[in-house]
């Protein structure tokens, strides 16, 4: 059959439909036998990540979406973000990739600040941002989550769509569940983010699926001033919230019934 598109296209098609990433062949049932071998790859990524990563200092990870150009007012205002917490002294984290990463990456830049991102594979070719300078290839999601939280102070979320909202509520689970600890989490962009609080303190909350507490675990702005001030306020130990954490973690238990198991320390 032809279909009168031409010959080279229809090649690139096939080739771009054959590429499968590591993380599809983990997903794939047809995969089974070979998953057990797989695990001495997921191990060695993990031990990468950790040995490039583990002298980095204090971080701030930035998230957003990849779709957003350099006209973009959110752009604009990640760089600003990265500029101030460069000069605050943080490294600055992303995930390597376009849009509001590629925006945390160049304000980090722009002041001499360290500037990491965690670049993960996809189905269609894809390099780091010109503005990273420490760029580590991951083949995992997964892996690569974990290594964003774990050498991360605080995240900064500006406006995205899936994989963003995936970070976002990675970062609360592990909160309200008392994994991480001390870790502020700001949302940039009040104007966006609202339908959603809406929902949070809406459904969410009125049916009983998280307590008000946990609503106290995001706060929002439009300045990149506050960002900096409330996570060095954070990480100075003098968090006008101090508790607020502590406060979702306790109603969590309360709705399981749950005692707390962790040794008493008073
Ligand atoms: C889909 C597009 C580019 C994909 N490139 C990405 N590179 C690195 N990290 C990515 C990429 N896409 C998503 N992420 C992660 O999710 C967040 C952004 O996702 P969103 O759905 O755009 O909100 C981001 O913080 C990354 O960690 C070009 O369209």
């Amino acid at each position: 059959m032809t279909t009168g598109e031409p010959k080279e296209n229809r090649v690139v098609r096939a080739r771009r439909k054959a590429r499968r990433t590591e993380d599809e062949r983990l997903l794939q049932a047809a995969f089974t036998q070979t998953d057990p071998w797989r695990v001495l790859r997921i191990m060695g990524e993990f031990v990468e990540g950790f040995e490039e990563l583990a002298e980095l200092g204090p971080a701030v990870t930035i998230f957003g979406s990849a779709r957003v150009g350099p006209k973009d007012a959110a752009y604009a205002k990640a760089v600003e973000v990265g500029r101030l917490l460069g000069e605050a002294g943080f490294t600055i984290v992303t995930g390597g990739g376009p849009g509001i990463m590629e925006a945390g990456n160049r304000g980090a830049r722009e002041v001499g600040a360290p500037s990491v991102g965690l670049n993960i594979e996809l189905p269609f070719e894809q390099n780091v941002n010109p503005y990273v300078d420490i760029s580590v290839d991951f083949r995992y999601f997964f892996v690569r989550k974990m290594m964003l939280v774990k050498y991360s102070q605080a995240f900064i979320i500006f406006p995205g769509g899936f994989g963003t909202l995936d970070e976002l509520f990675e970062a609360l689970t592990l909160i309200q569940t008392g994994k991480v600890r001390n870790f502020p989490v700001v949302l940039f962009g009040s104007e966006y983010w609202q339908g959603l609080l809406d929902w949070l303190a809406g459904p969410m909350l009125s049916e009983g699926k998280i307590s008000a507490a946990d609503l106290e675990l995001v706060v929002t702005t439009d300045s990149p001033a506050e960002v900096r001030d409330r996570i060095l306020a954070s990480t100075d130990g003098e968090s006008p919230e101090a508790g607020y954490e502590e406060r979702s973690r306790e109603a969590t238990r309360e709705a399981l019934g749950r005692e707390d198991r962790r040794p008493r320390t008073e």
